[in-house]
């Protein structure tokens, strides 16, 4: 078994993000610029919001932080947008998710202007992924595309099988398995809630991407001998042992898969990293179009 390493992939392709800047300023340009929108006070989003702007930092990036109060409504927000859209020195941003409960996701997504979309989630840019067209791709799906082509992975022909029909991991995920590049071009089925016999469909995968945001919930009997297992999950589950009061599980139980797997996500270390750096790819891409 080996460890798909989210960690020191991530890092390697930060560092390569930074010497692209440093040769894009010295020609003269500005550097990259990337706005994050947090709304309301939820911890892991802070953390994960904090982990972009240090990431930006770290490649040469210009960073804002838009911090904005949980009370603010669908119409502010969709104002503030608006002005985000028409920020000429800024090349993309994202709105944190999850939102508070009044305000619609869907709408504020939707609202964002495509080409400073730098999460691919406007529909213009899902779109453009079917097609097959270059666009923004959204960062998880996209950071799990790359750590399976740094590991060399042959997914072509593969059955694979991805468990969860989010918006932003499992439906894009599922079309960036099956469209023809490499990796890509697997045989891909597309679990969810209303899936039947999925253990025994579990068992047919090659390869299988777990998010379904529930800790521990592939064990070691379920999965195929030699499968390739990408786990999405990341809750934070409550556990006084630790420092930090809570310990970040992933979807599959890591002990009894890893017996089974030829190569596995770790969580943390695994996909987490790879989103993040693939917001800074999207970054750098939206800034050099715009030149
Ligand atoms: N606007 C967006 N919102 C959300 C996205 C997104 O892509 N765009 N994805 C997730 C959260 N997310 C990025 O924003 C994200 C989640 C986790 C990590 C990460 O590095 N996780 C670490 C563990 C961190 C911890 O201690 O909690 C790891 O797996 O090693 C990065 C980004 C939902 N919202």
């Amino acid at each position: 078994m080996r460890i798909l390493d989210g960690k020191k992939t991530a890092e390697q392709v930060r560092q390569e993000i930074k010497k692209e800047v440093a040769t894009w300023v010295d020609k003269g340009n500005r550097p990259p610029h990337l706005a994050a929108v947090l709304v309301g006070d939820n911890g892991a989003s802070q953390t994960y919001v904090n982990a972009k702007i240090k990431d930006c930092e770290e490649v040469g990036f210009k960073s804002s932080l838009i911090k904005l109060s949980d009370t603010i409504t669908e119409k502010e927000l969709l104002e503030k947008i608006d002005e985000l859209n028409s920020d000429e020195s800024l090349d993309g941003y994202i709105v944190q998710l999850p939102l508070p409960k009044h305000i619609n996701e869907k709408k504020i997504t939707q609202a964002i202007s495509p080409t400073k979309d730098v999460d691919g989630f406007h529909p213009e840019n899902l779109g453009k992924m079917v097609l097959n067209l270059p666009t923004f791709l959204p960062a998880t799906p996209y950071g799990i595309m790359q750590l399976l082509e740094y590991y060399s992975i042959d997914t072509s022909g593969k059955n694979c099988v991805v468990v969860g029909r989010s918006n932003i991991v499992g439906t894009p995920v599922s079309i960036l398995m099956s469209r023809n590049n490499d990796p890509g071009n697997a045989t891909v089925t597309l679990a969810h809630s209303r899936t039947q016999n999925l253990e025994a469909l579990i068992k047919t995968a090659d390869i299988l991407i777990v998010a379904l945001g529930k800790p521990d919930f592939i064990k070691g009997d379920m999965v195929k001998e030699g499968a390739v297992i990408i786990d999405v999950g990341i809750t934070r589950v409550t556990d006084s042992s630790r420092k930090k009061g809570y310990r970040v599980a992933g979807d599959v139980h890591f002990e009894s898969v890893k017996k089974k797997a030829s190569f596995i996500t770790p969580v943390p270390g695994g996909v987490g990293p790879m989103t993040r750096v693939s917001l800074l790819k999207n970054t750098l891409l939206a800034c050099k179009r715009k030149a």
